[in-house]
């Protein structure tokens, strides 16, 4: 196509992220105000305003920004993002961050944002919408460097993808401006006058991507001016190697993991391969959950530590961001929060409160009364704003719209007058009746029997009446909570039913692990 009206010194820029695009009608733009994404954030509303034929149909754009809170100039930041959004017309989300606070080793930081930035930025695409960043050629040969530090093989060195693609093959991120360098892009900038912020931690050389981009690249830059195009190149043949790869192992992947739960991997089969055709698939599957790539005496320890440990072992493996553990010949990856233990929490839930909210990340319990008989119990009830508003304070009515997934629903009894209510994690070393069991078990026993996995054990809270354990939420119900329906309709008593709710990632690592008694 010919462009005859865009200024000859941007045409490749524009034209390239028209090219991208081309296709979506909604983007999301993820949006830090600092250069890279202030050009793009430009780009985009030129294109949209004045240079629509160069895309084959209209789009919008909204963009996202995330408040870290890690600089003190933090609010000034998303106050800048605001004003640059609002004279382009682009409606801005801006999401503000709180760290837990055992993580906030300054090595961490940096890796911690990341992770908790992209499953923001994700969870808030819309349907339809695609994601875009601003990541340029200057990000790819630093990353380059940095797996290159990490001993990482191909796939850690074919660096930042110009697309990322859903399970279903969707594409859901762009990076437009990926074979772009810094310099054009600051000199895009320029010409076009557009202000930008510069994060102070920038140029903190403590942090390995500074101490690169601001102390060695230069050097190289400097012998050979296009050392980063280069570098690129070798990034490319990398990941080509990986595509093959990939290619070649998709069919033995496939029985090795299950299409609804990507992230366990059944590791029996693995016995029957050469520790190179073992090694690359623990590799690919962990490519696949997106973890970044263990170093090769890492991958080897998933396999000696975690797979050939002892039979009663409970082995654990921490990975970059996540750990890697055994169960029941599967291996598992799992937040590394899934580390610690509760088992010493005892919660008082008074009873005039219809919740409680539970430690950390496990979200909150939510009581109702009801009068509905066994049998229609059948389906989950929703957490609908007639609920909500039940609620007495507000902050947990913001919880739950925010962390809206109900992981389980039980009915028990309600407590009698002197009856304390209680929630516990952990173990109890009484014998416990459960509901439709004749015989007694201690609560170990009924962990495996339910293939409840050891790290979901001290998670899963304990409904105790004074001392007595009446359910483990969504596992089972004791004889003594159960809840007796008199069908007397003069004589009714109400149940308590019991939601637990769960926001959406640890949502899901309980639903796969008890899904045997959700079903
Ligand atoms: N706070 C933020 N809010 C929204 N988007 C952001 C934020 N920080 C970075 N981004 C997006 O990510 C892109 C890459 O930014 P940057 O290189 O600083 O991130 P990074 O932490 O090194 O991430 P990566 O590992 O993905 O390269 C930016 O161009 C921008 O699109």
């Amino acid at each position: 196509m010919i462009i005859t009206n865009i200024p000859e010194k941007n045409r490749d820029l524009y034209h390239r992220v028209a090219q991208s695009i081309s296709g979506y009608n909604k983007i999301l733009l993820s949006y830090s105000g600092g250069l890279d994404s202030t050009v793009l954030l430009d780009i985009l509303t030129t294109l949209r305003d004045h240079f629509n034929n160069l895309v084959s149909y209209p789009f919008s754009i909204r963009a996202i920004h995330i408040q870290h809170n890690i600089s003190k100039y933090a609010n000034d930041w998303a106050i800048h993002c605001f004003k640059q959004c609002n004279v382009r017309n682009v409606p801005l989300s801006v999401v503000h961050i709180k760290y837990p606070t055992t993580d906030n080793k300054k090595s961490n930081i940096e890796c911690l944002a990341r992770n908790i930035r992209y499953n923001i930025l994700f969870n808030h695409l819309n349907s339809g919408e695609i994601l875009l960043t601003a990541h340029h050629l200057d990000d790819q040969t630093e990353s380059f460097f940095l797996a290159l530090k990490r001993g990482s093989g191909p796939l850690g060195l074919s660096g930042i993808k110009q697309t990322i693609l859903t399970n279903k093959n969707k594409c859901k991120l762009l990076r437009p401006l990926l074979d772009f360098s810094r310099k054009e892009l600051k000199i895009y900038a320029n010409n076009k006058k557009l202000t930008w912020i510069e994060d102070d931690s920038n140029f903190n050389t403590k942090f390995d991507r500074n101490f690169l981009r601001i102390k060695i690249l230069p050097l190289l830059y400097n012998r050979w001016p296009h050392f980063n195009k280069v570098v690129t190149r070798s990034a490319k043949l990398c990941e080509d190697q990986e595509n093959l790869l990939k290619e070649l192992l998709s069919n033995t992947l496939k029985t090795v993991i299950n299409s609804k739960d990507y992230y366990s991997l059944s590791f029996k089969p693995l016995f029957q391969y050469s520790a190179l055709k073992r090694r690359a698939i623990i590799r690919l599957w962990l490519s696949m959950l997106d973890i970044k790539m263990p170093s090769y005496q890492l991958t080897n320890r998933i396999w000696n530590e975690v797979v050939l440990s002892k039979q009663d072992a409970q082995p654990s493996l921490q990975l970059s961001n996540c750990i890697c553990r055994r169960f029941k010949e599967k291996l598992y990856i799992l937040p590394i929060n899934m580390k610690y233990s509760f088992k010493t929490t005892k919660l008082d839930w008074n009873k005039i409160h219809n919740t409680i909210l539970l430690p950390t990340n496990l979200g909150l319990l939510l009581r109702y009364p009801l009068n509905i008989t066994l049998h229609t119990q059948k389906k989950l009830p929703c957490l609908n704003s007639s609920i909500i508003k039940k609620l007495q304070p507000n902050i947990l009515c913001n919880y739950i719209k925010n962390f809206n997934k109900i992981l389980t629903v039980c009915t028990v009894r309600p407590p009698s007058a002197h009856e304390q209510v209680s929630i516990l994690f952990g173990h109890t070393n009484n014998t416990i009746y459960i509901v439709n069991k004749r015989h007694g078990k201690y609560l170990k026993k009924i962990w495996q029997e339910f293939n409840i996995p050891p790290w979901l054990r001290s998670r899963i809270p304990l409904l105790f009446y004074n001392n007595t354990l009446i359910s483990a939420i969504g596992v089972f119900i004791t004889k003594h909570g159960r809840y007796y329906n008199t069908n007397n309709k003069k004589n009714n008593t109400l149940s308590w039913q019991i939601s637990w709710v769960q926001d959406t990632s640890t949502y899901k690592i309980f639903k796969q692990s008890i899904k045997i008694q959700l079903e």
